[in-house]
């Protein structure tokens, strides 16, 4: 099939057309017809690889004000709208003509209207820009393709540096995913996203803030789980990193919800990812590889004290886009909890501001975006076209008042049903809304849910059959609260439950049985103190952190049957994986009472 690329011709200069044209896509040239028609920009301007492409984009960026130049090298600040802070979870539907429980739907044509509607002529007086992009590493197994377009450089320029550029990947009429930006007129009533299964095709307006509008971050996770179940293999909210052991490195995936735990923990390790990440099952063996190379990270709290690591790459000269923290006068940075001096002044997304305000400097949701080569702690297979094989999986809550610090799983299924399954967290700043709200959240992916989870769940039990030795499934906890509300645990204690994870996927410690699944022993989690973090950890401290509240556990476990009784095809096995769980936490509360003591339960 041949289609004119003479639309191009007038709006595009130099010579990307001859380039595009060379690629014999026709999918492609009809689909950007197809946009350029619809929004009507006044040029068009192709990324195709190109240094000098980059650094166009990083200009334009500054010439229309979406970034302003910072004093260190490489440093930039973008300011998104007040009200367009974090992700837009009421203006984001998955369309399709059929309800699905927990996930946001519109019927198809009248979402496609609405949003086609907005989009039109929404360019207009601008150019537009287009990215090609490979979500996982190139010539591999897991490469997805996918186009960016957008009228905005600064989401041109975040996905230049969170992308791998791949446009000669393109070539002999190759499927991609579709993703089309318009900034609009910024008019949050009037910001939509609409995610088409259909047609593999994402649209956004009226939002710059990048969990919006950056198509290949979460607008197209919802495309990925979507083929990844029609596929068998796991597209997930997960970070993937390395932790050695006495064996050598052993590389989980960790997923834990929006601002509670994926880029911390990814600090303590060997860094591939830190957000999402693809599983696919080769030779019987669990492999993961990174969808993206680089971090949009959550900024607040970050010190040079907790996180060294990132602290270095944020004062370092080198790419880094900053946004939604305060510039001060003199072209620096400042955001709430880095544990330095506060400004008297500076400007931020609201405008001018002013200590004596008593108004925080920056959002709990400003972010940095920077590329993972930056971070000294990268793992040597970040990019490897084959993955990392992957030895366990965390699934970790904020959870304030009942789930113990670390358990490990029974089985796969045991694992999926009654931790990733379960899942039960506390609400951040990275969801516009209240925040702190107990949420079901089931593998920190709900969100982003396209399809119904009976669908999403079957294949992940799938998954696990097809595995000679499924990784090991433990669920984490770090934000368990005293009786006066302060953390048990500092945030150094995740290398402990790390370490304890590691020395389980390499046999080399027993554990406690308990109804939930097995549990560290004192003297285990005692020479882990000392060792890796030199100190005491008094028996004390352990019967605090590891008391099982069985009530609770109990009450939990019937507000997630509760949950998933509602799905009429609900895979058997999570129904009964949590009936057995019900039944043990029962006999347990009659043997103990509505809570135990780790120290009164035996080593298996
Ligand atoms: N109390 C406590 N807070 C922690 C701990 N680890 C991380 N945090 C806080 O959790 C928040 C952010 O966690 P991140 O690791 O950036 O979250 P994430 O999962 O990568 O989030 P997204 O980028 O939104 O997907 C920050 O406010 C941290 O200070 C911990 O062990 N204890
Ligand atoms: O998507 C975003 O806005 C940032 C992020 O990683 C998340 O919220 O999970
Ligand atoms: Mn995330």
């Amino acid at each position: 099939m041949k289609v004119s690329l003479d639309f191009l011709n007038d709006l595009v200069h130099g010579d990307s057309v001859k380039k595009l044209e060379s690629l014999n896509n026709y999918r492609l040239i009809e689909f950007l017809s197809n946009v350029v028609k619809l929004c009507e920009p006044d040029s068009v301007y192709l990324i195709t690889g190109r240094n000098e492409e980059k650094e166009y984009i990083r200009k334009k960026a500054l010439e229309r004000g979406e970034e302003i130049k910072l004093k260190t090298s490489g440093h930039t600040i973008h300011f998104d709208h007040p009200l367009d802070q974090a992700r837009a979870r009421e203006d984001t539907f998955i369309l399709t003509d059929s309800k699905i429980p927990y996930v946001n739907t519109k019927p198809r044509n009248e979402g496609l209207n609405e949003i086609l509607g907005l989009l039109k002529g929404s360019m207009r007086g601008r150019e537009m820009y287009v990215g090609f992009y490979s979500l996982g590493p190139r010539n591999s197994p897991f490469q997805i393709l996918a186009v960016q377009v957008t009228d905005s450089p600064y989401v041109i320029h975040s996905e230049n540096i969170l992308y791998r550029n791949a446009f000669g990947d393109f070539n002999n009429n190759k499927q991609f995913l579709r993703f089309v930006h318009s900034k609009g007129e910024l008019d949050i009533r009037k910001r939509r996203i609409m995610i088409d299964l259909a047609d593999n095709t994402v649209y956004s307006i009226n939002t710059t803030y990048a969990g919006n509008s950056v198509g290949l971050k979460k607008l197209a996770l919802r495309l990925t789980i979507t083929k990844a179940a029609e596929e068998g293999w796991l597209s997930e909210h997960m970070a993937i990193i390395g932790f050695n052991g006495d064996n050598g490195i052993h590389y989980f995936t960790a997923s834990f919800p929006s601002g509670s735990g994926k880029t911390s923990t990814s600090m303590i390790g060997s860094l591939i990812s830190d957000d999402l990440a693809f599983i696919r099952e080769f030779d019987g063996f669990p492999k993961a590889v990174n969808p993206e190379i680089g971090v949009f990270g959550i900024i607040q709290g970050i010190n040079a004290r907790d996180d060294p690591i990132i602290w270095e790459v944020l004062h370092k000269s080198g790419e880094v886009i900053f946004s939604n923290v305060l510039m001060t006068e003199d072209g620096d940075v400042y955001w709430e909890g880095s544990e330095l001096p506060k400004p008297e002044r500076g400007y931020n997304y609201e405008g001018k501001w002013i200590r004596e305000s008593g108004k925080p400097a920056s959002h709990p949701n400003a972010r940095f975006t920077v590329p993972l080569t930056s971070f000294k702690n990268l793992d040597g297979n970040w990019d490897n076209p084959n993955g990392v094989v992957i030895d366990g999986i965390i699934f970790g809550v904020r959870d304030y008042s009942t789930l113990i610090p670390v358990v490990e799983a029974f089985s796969w299924s045991h694992g999926v049903a009654t931790i990733g399954a379960s899942m039960e967290s506390a609400r951040t700043s990275a969801v516009i809304g209240k925040s702190d709200e107990l949420e079901f959240n089931p593998m920190a992916i709900l969100d982003f849910m396209p399809i119904s989870l009976s669908r999403y769940l079957r294949n992940y039990l799938n998954f696990g059959k097809r595995l000679r030795r499924s990784p090991k499934i433990f669920g984490f906890n770090y934000f368990l609260k005293d009786e006066n509300n302060k953390f048990m645990n500092s945030k150094e204690d995740k290398r402990i439950w790390v370490s304890w994870a590691v020395k389980r996927v390499e046999e080399t410690t027993d554990a406690i049985y308990t109804p939930i699944g097995f549990i560290p022993l004192y003297e285990d989690l005692k020479a882990l103190y000392k060792r890796v973090l030199g100190r005491e950890y008094s028996k004390e401290e352990y019967e605090k952190q590891f008391k099982i509240k069985l009530k609770r556990y109990l009450e939990k476990t019937d507000r997630i049957i509760g949950i998933y009784l509602k799905f009429d095809d609900i895979p058997s096995e999570i129904i009964s994986e949590l009936e057995m769980q019900r039944k043990r936490i029962i006999d347990y509360i009659s043997k103990y009472g509505d809570s135990v003591s780790p120290f009164r339960l035996e080593k298996t």
